[in-house]
């Protein structure tokens, strides 16, 4: 339906000029178009989807996803081989080595995170994700043969890169295709399926422990669905946006037909129109012309000097500074050796429970993000998080030293890393990867680079300080220093994350333009709740919402 309540028809195409939607009071100061003006005003009434995305759409979703799932098993897969490696590549295993080995994949996404948004821009989508692939299939070979330490680090830092670059690529591939209203959700299956990789790589870890090099196949397994995914994406379309940006229009208007098209095949190409045409007038105001070091610097001042971009920039990095900082990398890489130590005769078989409860409540998120609200469920779980930190701090300090699995302190510790994962996985855990729909389209690429960075960055400060702490300043030292961190970031979300659910990516811009103004951002989504309520129960046209 249109926004006057019309259906248009494939065989009329509507015309939409751009100069029809060009008012002259939507001119900035300098006598520019105000692109965003005019773009709010386009969008008006676009987001006519219908209730429940297409198929085609859930297929894309899954078929990106198959990145968060090598992303998941490339992270999970070391906390089983760590114990098992023995002396397979040449000597024992140190606690160093077991940092460096971890922290290399964390180097390497750190930096193929930075890289990744200007090569997804220069190259595209697609082909960015085909490189992603094979970086992760080199990467799994060199290590599947390591017969040292430091091929071991070699493969795991050039799989790193694969790792970095998908976890910006999938979520950005994935809200670049997403319908507005299910964006939310579809972000969530990728991190489910991060989680799912994890529990797989956990549970084949277990089952191959006692495998004389059992550890080589674990990591070799990794391959098969790397290459799968190449093959696949060969045959995947680029996003409309990204056609935009290289002039093919009509190639980007039919996979705007696709993603829009109703579950019986039928399209309103005003819809269509109107999408291509937004994102067109987003496109030619980054000056398309310009060379490719020029369009960087001018994206680059606009990220930081704009102060509605700049905010944007504060909060992305923000929410995954903290989902870092919380330290659950440190149970993801190291829960093995951590219940090794605790006392249990099957270590892997037991951390598969902190990753089988990561992904459980995912899929609680996946049901609640859209209803409750991104900011408020992390406002519920953040200090939850702290809590159960501070009871494995406390249950730590009462374990006694040649501790068993039997002992209450070892159940303790471990229903509290439970607890932990269970409110970290509801929240921060998948948050901070809505981060695409916190920028506007010009400077989406650079700003969703510096917050994957800024997640790298603290994944690698994690992986290679925590078995150094709690040797230094014992467990209970440790996990108190990070119960104080979540507190921090509990903070940090009630001041500057506005809540997103449920508004369009035009309102998100319009509320951190204006300040971080969180009490307008939950009015406007309470408002927007209740209308799509409406909606769907079909007490309002859809053109109202
Ligand atoms: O969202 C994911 C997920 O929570 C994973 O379990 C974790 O290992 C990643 O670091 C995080 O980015």
């Amino acid at each position: 339906m249109t926004a006057d309540g019309k259906t248009a028809s494939i065989e009329e195409p509507v015309e939409l000029t751009l100069t029809s939607h060009m008012p002259t009071e939507k001119k900035t100061d300098d006598g520019q178009y105000d692109a965003d003006a005019i773009a709010r005003e386009i969008a008006n009434g676009v987001d006519i989807e219908d209730g429940q995305p297409n198929p085609f759409v859930f297929l894309l979703t899954i078929l990106v996803s198959f990145s968060g799932f090598l992303f998941g098993y490339d992270t999970g897969y070391v906390s089983g081989a760590l114990v098992a490696i023995g002396t397979d590549l040449g000597r024992e295993i140190t606690s160093s080595d077991k940092e460096f080995i971890t922290s290399a994949t964390s180097l390497g996404a750190l930096l193929g995170g930075i890289i990744a948004g200007t090569l997804a821009d220069v190259l595209g989508r697609k082909w960015v994700t085909i490189g992603a692939n094979t970086l992760f299939v080199v990467g799994a070979a060199l290590q599947t043969g390591a017969h040292t330490v430091w091929t071991m680090i070699g493969g795991r830092f050039i799989m790193g890169w694969g790792v970095g670059i998908a976890s910006l690529i999938a979520p950005l591939y994935i809200s670049e295709m997403a319908p507005s209203r299910f964006r939310g959700r579809l972000v969530i299956l990728n991190v489910l399926a991060i989680t799912g990789g994890q529990v797989i790589a956990y549970a084949i870890g277990a089952g191959l422990q006692s495998l004389q090099n059992g550890w080589r196949l674990l990591v070799g397994l990794g391959i098969i669905p790397a290459v799968a995914q190449m093959i696949m994406f060969i045959y995947m379309p680029e996003t409309p946006r990204y056609l935009v940006r290289r002039g093919q229009i009509e190639k980007a208007r039919n996979v705007v037909r696709w993603i829009y098209s109703s579950r019986n095949g039928e399209v309103d190409e005003e819809v269509v129109v109107k999408k291509v045409k937004l994102l067109e007038i987003y496109n030619n105001d980054q000056h398309p012309e310009w060379s490719g070091y020029n369009r960087f610097k001018y994206t680059l001042k606009q990220l930081y000097f704009v102060p509605g971009h700049f905010r944007a920039l504060v909060v992305a990095c923000g929410l995954q500074g903290i989902q870092q900082l919380c330290g659950f990398n440190s149970l993801m890489y190291f829960s093995a050796t951590i219940f090794q130590v605790v006392g249990f005769n099957k270590p892997t078989a037991v951390s598969l429970i902190v990753a089988g409860t990561n992904m459980a409540f995912t899929i609680l998120a996946f049901l609640l993000i859209d209803i409750v609200g991104r900011r408020r469920i992390l406002l519920c779980t953040v200090w939850g998080m702290s809590a159960a930190l501070v009871l494995n701090a406390v249950a730590f300090h009462f374990l006694p030293p040649n501790a068993t699995q039997s002992d209450p302190w070892a159940i303790v510790i471990l229903l509290a890393m439970m607890l932990y994962v269970a409110f970290y996985a509801a929240g921060i855990g998948n948050v901070p990867w809505q981060q695409s729909e916190l920028f506007p389209m010009g400077v989406r690429g650079l700003g969703t680079s510096m917050a994957t960075a800024t997640n790298w960055g603290g994944n690698l400060i994690i992986g290679s300080t925590f078995l150094t702490m709690m040797d230094r300043i014992t467990p209970s030292g440790t996990f108190g220093f990070y119960a104080g961190l979540c507190l921090f970031g509990e903070v940090f979300v009630y001041f500057f994350y506005p809540e997103t659910s449920y508004l369009t990516l035009e309102d998100i811009q319009g509320v951190l333009m204006d300040g971080f103004n969180v009490k307008r951002s939950n009015q406007m989504s309470r408002e927007a709740k209740i209308k799509h309520r409406a909606s769907t129960r079909g007490e309002v046209s859809d053109s109202e919402v």
